[in-house]
């Protein structure tokens, strides 16, 4: 479910920037063949994470959560020269989808794609330093995700979580066990001092948190 009205969707896709071909391309194989392909970032949100990426031109980005490469590729447009972006997957039945579009958008040497569990793989990184980091895999884990890498983010660098409204739920009713961890994350992220921080309400809802 989309936060916005569709009509309201519509008319952003309209006046903002389109949807770069090779995106669509992966969007319509990713509906096509992939399961649940509601995950997929998408045009607006998509549009939206490479424009922050360019504003801050990072050197190195990490992401939590490639499913297949839609968010990463976007990111990848505001990599800095000589800049990496290391992203992370459990599913290894991704690796053909995403390396085959990595390479058709001609990012796969600004890209190292890690397969496995990111609580495992993100204290292994050979990064000191992220400028931006997105996290976007297993929504129970998103505050150890957040505590994993808050140390490693330079002061001034973005921390970007998505699906932190969860469909409404988090100001809803609810008490299921996925909405009341997204509530804890986004109360705890709500009063930590050592940043700044912005829900939009874009697609799922995006947490975009600057470090001091
Ligand atoms: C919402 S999708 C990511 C969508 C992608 N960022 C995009 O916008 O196109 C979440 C992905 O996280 C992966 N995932 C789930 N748990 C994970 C974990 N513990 N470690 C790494 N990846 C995980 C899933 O397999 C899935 O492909």
């Amino acid at each position: 479910m989309d936060i916005l009205p569709n009509a309201l969707l519509a008319y952003l896709d309209d006046h903002c920037d389109p949807e770069p071909e090779a995106l669509q391309q992966l969007n319509r194989e990713t509906h096509l063949k992939v399961l649940r392909p509601h995950m997929l970032s998408g045009h607006y949100q998509g549009r939206l994470l490479s424009f922050l990426s360019k504003m801050v031109a990072p050197k190195c980005i990490l992401e939590i959560g490639t499913y297949t490469g839609y968010s990463a590729i976007c990111l990848a447009e505001g990599l800095a020269e000589g800049g990496i972006l290391h992203t992370i997957e459990v599913n290894r039945e991704m690796e053909d989808i995403i390396n085959s579009h990595f390479k058709l958008t001609n990012v796969e040497n600004k890209i190292k794609l890690h397969f496995g569990q990111a609580e495992a793989i993100i204290p292994d990184l050979e990064a000191d330093v992220f400028d931006l980091v997105f996290i976007d895999a297993d929504k129970k884990n998103n505050f150890t995700y957040f505590q994993l890498v808050f140390d490693k983010v330079r002061s001034g660098g973005l921390i970007i979580i998505d699906n932190v409204l969860w469909k409404g739920k988090v100001y809803g009713p609810e008490k299921d066990t996925d909405t009341e961890n997204i509530r804890k994350l986004n109360d705890h992220i709500a009063v930590d001092s050592r940043i700044e921080k912005l829900i939009l309400p874009v697609r799922d809802g995006l947490l975009v948190i600057r470090k001091k």
